[in-house]
């Protein structure tokens, strides 16, 4: 089968770890220092149920609720991983303004999504609860995860997923439709 090339980005409130989550999938590595991002991009190829895939992942400026959607990430992108800290409720109510924002900017009722809860190596800083996310994602046909970026942890599931997610939208159903949570 023809490599297929995929385009995912990474969006979410400041310092949940968008860079960190890229770093570690791409390079393998965790890096605890916080230099924020203004816009990088990553390449890797991957392989999922026999099909190669080239995925190029754009790590995006950190939003908070006023941010106006940036227009650019919503042409030409098959999937998008949304991301909040497992330790920040705040960053869990802006993955929802930025959930809604990115349905109108697309002008679309469904748009390929990974939702993902990450530092769950925190635990004992725990704001959000599982349940929360995965009710969160539920509505919105996503999957779902909990992921350590810092421990490596579900990482590599969050592009699995979405490239079956974004694989079942193009009308080649691999898996069950609906929505996947682990
Ligand atoms: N304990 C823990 N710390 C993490 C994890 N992921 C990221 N961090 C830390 O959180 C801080 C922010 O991480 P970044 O990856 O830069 O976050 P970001 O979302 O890309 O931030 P912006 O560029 O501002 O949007 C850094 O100090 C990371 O080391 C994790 O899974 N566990």
């Amino acid at each position: 089968m023809p490599t297929k090339e995929r385009h995912i980005a990474m969006m979410g409130y400041r310092s949940v770890g968008k860079s960190s989550l890229c770093i570690q999938f791409v390079e393998g590595q965790f890096v605890d220092s916080y230099d924020p991002t203004i816009e990088n991009t990553f390449t890797k190829i991957e392989r999922v149920k026999s099909q190669d895939y080239i995925v190029k992942l754009i790590d995006t400026a950190g939003q908070d609720e006023y941010s106006i959607f940036p227009v650019q990430y919503s042409m030409d992108y098959h999937g998008y991983v949304l991301v909040y800290s497992i330790t920040s409720q705040k960053s869990f109510e802006v993955v929802k303004i930025i959930y809604e924002k990115l349905l109108d900017v697309m002008g679309k009722k469904y748009v390929p999504v990974v939702l993902v809860g990450n530092k769950i190596d925190l635990h004992q800083e725990r704001t959000v609860s599982t349940e929360e996310g995965k009710k969160l994602a539920e509505s919105w046909r996503a999957a779902f995860l909990e992921t350590s970026a810092k421990q490596n942890e579900s990482v590599g599931d969050i592009f699995h997923q979405l490239l079956i997610l974004i694989e079942n939208e193009n009308g080649n159903p691999q898996e069950k439709s609906g929505c996947l949570v682990s």
